[in-house]
């Protein structure tokens, strides 16, 4: 089973990622946990360009669509495991959100994996810019607005659960264990 956390600048996603993989774990699973960007050249390059201050700009946007469909066909291969569960930060959904133009983004993106099932963690967006850095020219409220939006758009699109991520670490997660548990036959009042 592949599946896919989304969600904008600082929603929980890694934290999240961490607390439902040593569960699942617990419970009897084989999980493997990856991230896009990921560690390759490409996305060491990608890291780098996230940072320039005109990031947000249409002729940047479209590179950064490029570069996100290629660094993501170089861990392909590693969601056709079937046998573990892979737990996924971010997929071509974020390049959906976050780059434009869409049709564009969904050509570079055809031969990208859908997940089956895509945990959007909706999270409102000055608790957003309040847990990030701003290091990266992404991390700013009037771009996380528009990003939000596009999520709670696209999440129609696939078999979805959102989570109000505005909560406790501890509530998000058992948030997201009642909403997993049953596409994977957990029985619910095993759910600590
Ligand atoms: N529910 C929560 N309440 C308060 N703070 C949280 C919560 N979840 C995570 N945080 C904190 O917010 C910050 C971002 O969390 P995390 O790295 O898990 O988010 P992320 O979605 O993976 O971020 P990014 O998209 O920037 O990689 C961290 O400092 C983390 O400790
Ligand atoms: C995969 C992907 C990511 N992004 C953006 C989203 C974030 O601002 C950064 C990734 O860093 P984080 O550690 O997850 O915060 O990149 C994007 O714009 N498009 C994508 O396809």
């Amino acid at each position: 089973m592949y599946i896919v956390f989304e969600g904008i600048d600082g929603a929980g996603k890694s934290t999240q990622i961490q607390l439902l993989k040593q569960w699942l774990e617990d419970n009897g699973f084989r999980v493997e946990t990856l991230v896009e960007p990921t560690d390759s050249e490409v996305g060491k390059l990608i890291r780098k360009i996230l940072q320039r201050p005109d990031a947000t700009t249409d002729n940047v946007q479209k590179t950064l669509g490029l570069l996100f469909a290629a660094d993501r066909m170089l861990i392909m291969d590693k969601l056709e495991d079937k046998s573990k569960i892979i737990i996924s930060d971010r997929s071509f959904i974020s390049s959906l959100a976050y780059q434009e133009p869409v049709d564009w983004i969904e050509v570079l993106n055809k031969y990208a994996k859908k997940p089956d099932l895509l945990v959007l963690l909706d999270l409102d967006v000055k608790k957003s810019v309040a847990r990030t850095s701003g290091e990266d020219t992404f991390e700013n409220e009037e771009f996380l607005i528009g990003v939000k939006d596009n999520y709670l758009k696209l999440a129609k699109n696939y078999t979805s659960e959102i989570i109000d991520a505005n909560n406790g670490v501890n509530k998000v997660s058992s948030d997201i264990k009642k909403v997993i548990a049953p596409y994977l036959g957990i029985c619910p009042d095993c759910i600590q």
